[in-house]
């Protein structure tokens, strides 16, 4: 979870922001506060993620304040405490508190926290007149602040877990599930964007030999160390990926040129001079097809760049056999 990103800007946490939304409207009804709000803190300032709806609220969902700002919620997500002013106007600290000089006079707030302990921000009611709140109204929204949190947590689980699913592990590039997904996607914006894109296919060389004589762990070390070429010789707007085995694909962009020629030098380059730890040199054959405009499904251009790769690599093997 990149926590300098506003939660409300993904599409996958909408019906959890609806979720809150009922929260926000449930506890500011039973505070009998004119205003609720859920707060959220990045390095951009503070942003109502969600308002509570009654009409009397005069702050909208969305609104940023900047970081220096005196408000409420700034002292609570600072303090990393619970804060309740019965009174501002009985308190000189609140005189520049915009909220103050909007009317609001009283605050309960208290702090949201992410899973690793890092602040996210606030819960809290405002009111334009002195409260007097007993335990059980901080209870309450102790309570849907401990909500919140779960909620959270439930975010980040599943964006580990969506991770992981697209991850390969050996690599820690993509895997195939996660290839076809973002290739696909890149393949679509590339078209929008009327960008050239080229996809690569690679093989590593004797694999099964590497594994059957010197084992299965040199044999893994071949494949990340080809991975590890890819990530320094691609461009990180690239997308590359582990399909399987011995077996790796890019989706790149191409330079001025449309080719991928200078692409596969560098690559080539590059893996030849990669010396792995058995005393063998890294060797690899690859195949690349140039997508044009009708070749924009991504299993149909990995198929044709392997039978490419596939070409390569015999001209190779005859080459070293001649
Ligand atoms: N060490 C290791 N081996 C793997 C892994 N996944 C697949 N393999 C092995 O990689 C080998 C791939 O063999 P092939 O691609 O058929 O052939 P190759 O020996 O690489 O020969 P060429 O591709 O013709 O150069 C197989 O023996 C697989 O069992 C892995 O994660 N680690």
């Amino acid at each position: 979870m990149n926590e300098s990103v506003w939660i409300n800007e993904s599409e996958d946490h909408q019906t959890m922001l609806k979720h809150w939304q009922e929260v926000v409207d449930v506890m500011a009804e039973v505070c009998r506060a004119p205003a609720g709000f859920i707060v959220q803190y990045t390095d951009k300032g503070f942003m109502a993620i969600v308002a509570s709806s009654n009409v009397q609220n005069p702050y909208q969902a969305g609104m940023v304040i900047e970081e220096d700002v005196n408000i409420f919620c700034r002292k609570v997500i600072h303090s990393n405490r619970s804060l309740y002013v019965p009174d501002a106007s009985q308190d000189p600290v609140w005189a520049d508190n915009p909220e103050v000089l909007d009317g609001f006079v009283s605050y309960l707030g208290y702090p949201i926290f992410w899973p690793n302990g890092k602040p996210f921000g606030s819960i809290c009611v405002m009111d334009y007149k002195v409260t007097h709140y007993d335990s059980m109204y901080r209870r309450l929204v102790t309570q849907f602040r401990n909500m919140v949190e779960a909620n959270l947590a439930l975010v980040e689980q599943n964006e580990s877990l969506r991770e992981i699913a697209i991850t390969d592990e050996l690599t820690g590039l993509y895997n195939r599930r996660g290839f076809n997904f973002l290739a696909q996607r890149q393949l679509k914006m590339a078209t929008r964007m009327h960008q050239r894109l080229g996809l690569l296919y690679l093989d590593v060389d004797d694999l099964k030999t590497i594994n059957d004589n010197i084992g299965h762990d040199a044999g893994d070390e071949a494949i990340i160390r080809l991975a590890e070429c890819l990530s320094h010789c691609l461009r990180e707007s690239d997308t590359s990926a582990r399909l399987g085995g011995d077996e790796f694909s890019a989706l790149v962009l191409l330079g001025e040129d449309n080719t991928l020629k200078p692409l596969i030098h560098r690559l080539e380059d590059y893996i030849s001079k990669q010396q792995l730890s058995f005393g063998r040199q890294l060797s690899v054959s690859i195949g690349g097809v140039v997508v044009d405009e009708e070749g924009l499904d991504v299993k149909n251009l990995v198929e044709k760049a392997d039978q490419e790769m596939y070409r390569v690599k015999r001209q190779r093997k005859n080459h070293v056999t001649h």
